[in-house]
């Protein structure tokens, strides 16, 4: 059974061989808060769906479970956007799933895979860091699920609270102010794109686990 608590509280958890719930990791960094709020919204978009559980862990736990992640069928990759690029500590989170994934044989290939990144602009160059995440699970042969939302805020009938307001479709983006705190920033509607990828990815996941129940050959299986 997986437990996922608030941020950084995630509790280790007993792998069975093949759980009948689909279980999606969200794999993030936050150097101030912000982007935490962020992920915590993804995930109760993932709760959301009925036969979907989450497990939310730091990039730093994350390298302390390579195992879990490896029984997962969905990884979602978040980051704070730093200097035009996902933060120092999500590229380490990268790196080091190069000799603990990629090494060992491919182990997260076929898994599911999607992003989100939160900055101080409105643009910020965010895509810079969805665009390094679809990279890196294509690096891992996973399938990138994108946000499926219409560019919003874009015309006089626009506003603030729409959905996508900041108009991505890589993935899901935020923009927080930078003199406010993680209390304030990002506000509702980012947060709410962002559980509306939660539930993208969940719902797209159990899709993709009845089709290998079905067509087991056509992945290998
Ligand atoms: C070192 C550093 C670099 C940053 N670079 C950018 C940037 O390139 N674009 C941007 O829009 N905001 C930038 N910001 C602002 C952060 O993205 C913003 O404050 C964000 O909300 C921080 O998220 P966090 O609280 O999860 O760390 C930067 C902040 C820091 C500390």
């Amino acid at each position: 059974m997986y437990t996922a608590g608030t941020a950084g509280e995630a509790r280790p958890v007993k792998v069975t061989a093949r759980p009948r719930a689909a279980v999606i990791a969200i794999v993030y960094h936050s150097g101030y808060g912000h982007t935490a709020r962020q992920a915590q919204a993804v995930r109760a978009g993932v709760d959301d769906v009925h036969g979907a559980e989450a497990l939310l862990l730091t990039t730093d736990e994350a390298q302390q479970r390579w195992e879990d992640l490896c029984a997962v069928q969905a990884i979602i990759f978040g980051a704070p956007t730093y200097v035009g690029a996902g933060s120092a500590s999500f590229k380490a989170f990268q790196e080091a799933s190069s000799n603990a994934i990629m090494a060992q044989g491919y182990l997260w290939k076929d898994k599911i895979a999607a992003g989100f990144t939160n900055s101080g602009s409105r643009s910020g160059d965010k895509l810079s860091t969805l665009l390094q995440m679809a990279l890196f699970a294509a690096q891992h042969g996973m399938h990138w699920v994108s946000l499926d939302l219409p560019p919003a805020n874009c015309s006089s009938t626009g506003s603030e609270t729409d959905l996508n307001r900041l108009g991505f479709w890589l993935g899901a983006a935020a923009q927080s102010n930078v003199d406010q705190g993680p209390d304030l920033a990002p506000p509702e509607s980012d947060l709410a794109t962002a559980r509306h990828l939660g539930r993208r990815v969940a719902t797209t996941t159990l899709q993709f686990a009845l089709g290998r129940e079905a067509a087991p050959a056509a992945t290998g299986g």
